[in-house]
This record gives C-alpha cells, sequence and structure tokens, in this order.
C-alpha cells in the first residue's frame, strides 16, 4: 500500500539558477493547497546533515518569486557524498518527521537525491535548476533563459565597442560541460563562431572564419566561447588567434557569474512555477527517484538514472543555422 506523504521539505542545491525562488514558492504554496506540511531546508545539502530546517507556510514565500538567486541559500557539500553524512541527513529528516523531499538543483544534486533515496527509501522528486541547461528529461532547466538573456544584453554592450574599433572579442560564458548557453547567445548575438564543448572546432576552422569574415567585410567580431570547451582556455586561444592574426585587436571578456544572477525572466518564472507544483503533484500520486520535467510543453516525471546519464544534446539545427547567419 503506496504511503503518501504528509510533509515534505524542499532545497535548492548545486550552482544557484534565476528562477529557484520562484520553484520553492510553487513547492510551498502546492503543498499548502494540498494540506501538507511543508519545510523549507536551509543551504542544501549541508541544511539536511545540519538539520537547518525551517517549516514554510503560503506567506513565507511571498515577495520571491521576481528575485534571482535562492532564499534557502545552496551549497556544494562534501559530507553529502559520505554514507555517514547521509545517515545523518536522514536520521534529522525522520526527528522532524518529514517523509518526502524535493530537491531543486543539477545533476550533481539529482546523483546525491537518488543515492539518498535508494539508501533510505526516502521519497524524493527533482526539479531542473542550473543555468546550464544540461539536463536530460526537460527541455529548458530553470535560470537558462535569465543566464542567456543576461548574456545576450553583455554580449550587445561589446558589439557596440567592438565595431567602433574594429575589434575581434572572445567572449566567455559560463557551461562547465555543455554549450547550451554558448549556442544560444551566439545566434542571439550574431556571433561569428562558437566553441563548446559539443563541437570539436579547430584552430583552422577559426582561423577560416576569422579570413572570410575580413574578405565579406566585416570587421567587428565576437566568438563566443563555453566554458568548458575542448580548444582550451580562452586566453591560449586568444593568443594562437594573436599570432596568426598579428594586425587584428583582440580582446578578451569573461562574463562569469553575472550570469547567474538578477530578475528571472517570464519564462523562468513559469517554468519553475509549472515544475514546482509538479513536483509536488508527482509526491502525491506516488512518484519517486525522478525529475519533473517539460517536453515539447507537456510536463514528464524522468528516472532520475536516465536524467543524470543521457545526455541532453545540443539541438545540430541551430549550429546549423549559425552557420548559414554568420556569413
Ligand atoms: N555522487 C554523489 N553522491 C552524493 N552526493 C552527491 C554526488 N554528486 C553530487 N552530490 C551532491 O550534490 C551537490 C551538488 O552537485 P553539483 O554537481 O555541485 O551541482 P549541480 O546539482 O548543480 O550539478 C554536491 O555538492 C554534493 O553534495
Ligand atoms: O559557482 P561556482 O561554484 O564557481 O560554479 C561554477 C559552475 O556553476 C555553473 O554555473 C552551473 O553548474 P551546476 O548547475 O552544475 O552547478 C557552471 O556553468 C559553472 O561552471
Ligand atoms: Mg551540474
Amino acid at each position: 500500500m503506496l504511503k503518501l506523504p504528509s510533509h515534505i521539505a524542499v532545497l535548492t542545491s548545486g550552482g544557484d539558477a534565476p528562477g529557484m525562488n520562484a520553484a520553492i514558492r510553487a513547492v510551498v504554496r502546492s503543498a499548502v493547497y494540498y494540506g501538507k506540511k511543508v519545510s523549507g531546508v536551509y543551504n542544501g545539502y549541508e541544511g539536511l546533515i545540519d538539520g537547518t530546517f525551517e517549516e514554510l507556510d503560503s506567506r513565507s514565500v511571498k515577495y520571491i518569486l521576481n528575485h534571482g538567486g535562492t532564499f534557502l541559500k545552496s551549497a556544494r557539500s562534501q559530507r553529502f557524498r559520505t554514507p555517514e553524512g547521509r545517515k545523518q541527513a536522514h536520521e534529522n529528516l525522520v526527528k522532524a518527521g518529514i517523509d518526502a523531499l524535493i530537491v531543486i538543483g543539477g545533476d550533481g544534486s539529482f546523483t546525491g537525491a537518488k543515492i539518498f533515496s535508494e539508501e533510505f527509501d526516502f521519497q524524493v522528486i527533482g526539479v531542473p535548476g542550473t543555468i546550464d541547461n544540461d539536463l536530460y528529461g526537460t527541455d529548458f532547466t530553470i535560470g537558462f533563459d535569465t543566464a542567456t538573456n543576461t548574456a545576450i544584453e553583455c554580449i550587445d554592450k561589446i558589439r557596440d565597442t567592438a565595431s567602433s574599433h574594429d575589434r575581434l572579442f572572445l567572449v566567455e560564458v559560463m557551461g562547465r560541460d555543455s554549450g547550451f548557453i554558448a549556442l544560444r547567445s551566439a545566434i542571439a548575438a550574431g556571433a561569428l563562431e562558437v566553441i563548446m564543448p559539443e563541437n570539436s572546432i579547430t584552430y583552422d576552422q577559426l582561423y577560416q572564419a576569422i579570413e572570410r569574415a575580413g574578405q565579406n567585410k566585416k570587421f567587428s567580431n565576437i566568438i563566443v566561447v563555453a566554458e568548458g570547451n575542448k580548444l582550451g582556455n580562452i586566453f591560449e586561444i586568444a593568443d594562437h588567434l594573436k599570432a596568426k592574426f598579428p594586425h587584428l585587436d583582440i580582446k578578451v571578456t569573461i562574463l562569469g557569474h553575472l550570469q547567474r544572477g538578477g530578475s528571472p525572466t517570464v519564462f523562468d518564472r513559469v517554468l519553475a512555477s509549472k515544475l514546482g507544483v509538479a513536483a509536488v503533484e508527482g509526491l502525491l500520486i506516488g512518484r519517486n527517484k525522478v525529475m519533473a520535467g517539460v517536453m515539447h510543453n507537456q510536463v514528464i516525471y524522468t528516472p532520475f538514472e536516465e536524467a543524470i546519464t543521457r545526455r541532453a544534446y545540443i539541438n545540430p539545427e541551430l549550429i546549423r543555422i549559425n552557420k548559414i547567419l554568420t556569413i
């Protein structure tokens, strides 16, 4: 006989992402709507181990929908990687009368959630919150749209100075293992090239692109570089290009953590609202060890195992479009 939860805990884990607050709000409000108790856990898995829980009601989450970051704070927890840390976390949850957990985070957080759920037969559902968009089982992760909009705002500004001085800018965007932010930003900013983990672009190809731009009288150029690309560090790439094209004025800008901040876009607020409700409703129909996601505008639940191990593929159509438009 399926035992449904009566007291749900929610936490945010891994890199923060704009829209996480909107997701927490949706979890809290829908739990209250369905007559369940709900607690917030501070500092991700660290807070599970330290027992920093606080019972929340629908008013506890007022005025947070439009704020970036996460009011529950986030952490990367080494202790949760150990059996002792997870045992302590489980004891604290049981002591507080909590019988289900919603984890808002990325692939690492869901790996931890899966292990924990299996070890203690504890009901857990995940909500994809990461700017990287690198999870299988959802077309978009919470925070990705805001991060790419922020990146674009910055690249547009860089374009102004690039065009005033006929410069070539290399702009590094986030994405430790994936190029979703890079490719989308490149298309939206009209970048000459994109260097990301998913394309094995060579220096020869880069040289050709720059030479072609010169022949086509394109004097200001942007190359978007994903942090986790395979060609190398952005400064090394710049050095190669400077050696090959000594007459070009080449500059480097690293956008960094500003991509993780700011008020979430409408898209992220709506996505977070949908997925927060879907996570609670999933728990109430007995779903476990799954991530709530949206594919083709439909809410779906994907086993953690698949969400973590299957790769979220970059749409090759976007790569093709970018090639055509940078002529
Ligand atoms: N193999 C694992 N076992 C237990 N916990 C893990 C494991 N992998 C990740 N975690 C937990 O999830 C946290 C967040 O993972 P991380 O990869 O940093 O971020 P994200 O969830 O955004 O991908 C880690 O700090 C750790 O506490
Ligand atoms: O904030 P930190 O710890 O420097 O982490 C930076 C990393 O976090 C991210 O922004 C998001 O990664 P996760 O969602 O996996 O945490 C990566 O793109 C970036 O490499
Ligand atoms: Mg991750």
